[in-house]
């Protein structure tokens, strides 16, 4: 996984709402990203991973986000997706690592645990969202401590994951043994560059590269506050 090390990854990805949302679009979405320079592509799903091997050879970090009725984990859930995901061929597989319960109520520890037995060969990473949640996921052994979470659970809700000069990141690696990888709400290449000083290992950025609409959103929310000054 040397190709990662102080890389940036480009997550591609459109849900079933988003206007984008095509495997199509998204391997197209990874050859842009490979042009630019990208040395890895975050996907979600079997037919986006599929699509985007015919157009880049970059190592992929692969999710399926499945909705359960009894949990609210949403990245690569159970071990379903992970089967499907293994049979993809993907280089990392990442999946929730927060401390919630996932469906079936099974703990993070025996899911790990199961995966691990089961394709020992793989590389995990943790989608976590708190200091806590690194440490503990670090402990367990996966190979990559995310903060993709970071402000997407309740316990993290009133985190950011830039506050105070990347607070968080910078606890979580004065803590943890495992290569961290920025990912959350990285959204300039001036914070992308600050977390690898920091001694992120690598940067996963998505929604500024590859969602227009938010980034269309961001250009008229700023812009709107022009025009309410005029108004005001
Ligand atoms: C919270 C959640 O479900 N995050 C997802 C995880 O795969 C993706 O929707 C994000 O785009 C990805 O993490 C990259 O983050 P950002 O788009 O902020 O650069």
């Amino acid at each position: 996984m040397e190709e990662f090390k102080n890389q940036l990854i480009v997550s591609c990805q459109a849900l079933e709402d988003e206007p984008l949302h095509s495997s199509y679009i998204m391997s197209k979405m990874a050859l842009a990203a490979y042009q630019g320079g990208a040395k890895g592509i975050r996907a979600n799903s079997v037919e986006d991973i599929q699509a985007i091997r015919q157009e880049v050879s970059l190592p992929i970090i692969g999710i399926i986000k499945k909705d359960y009725d009894d949990s609210d984990i949403y990245i690569t859930p159970t071990i379903q997706e992970v089967d499907e995901l293994v049979r993809a061929g993907v280089d990392i597989i990442a999946l929730d690592a927060t401390n919630r319960l996932r469906p079936y109520h099974i703990t993070l520890e025996a899911f790990f645990k199961q995966i691990k037995e089961k394709y020992p060969q793989q590389k995990w990473m943790a989608d976590c969202s708190t200091i806590e949640e690194a440490i503990y996921a670090d402990g367990l052994g996966f190979d990559f401590i995310g903060t993709t979470l970071v402000g997407y659970t309740p316990e993290s809700q009133h985190l950011k994951i830039e506050h105070n000069d990347f607070e968080i990141i910078r606890s979580i690696l004065a803590r943890v043994k495992h290569p961290v990888i920025a990912e959350g709400n990285i959204d300039t290449p001036q914070k992308a560059r600050r977390v690898l000083e920091l001694g992120c290992y690598s940067v996963v950025v998505g929604s500024i590269i590859t969602r227009p609409q938010i980034i269309t959103q961001r250009f008229v929310k700023e812009m709107r506050k022009e025009s309410e000054k005029n108004d005001g």
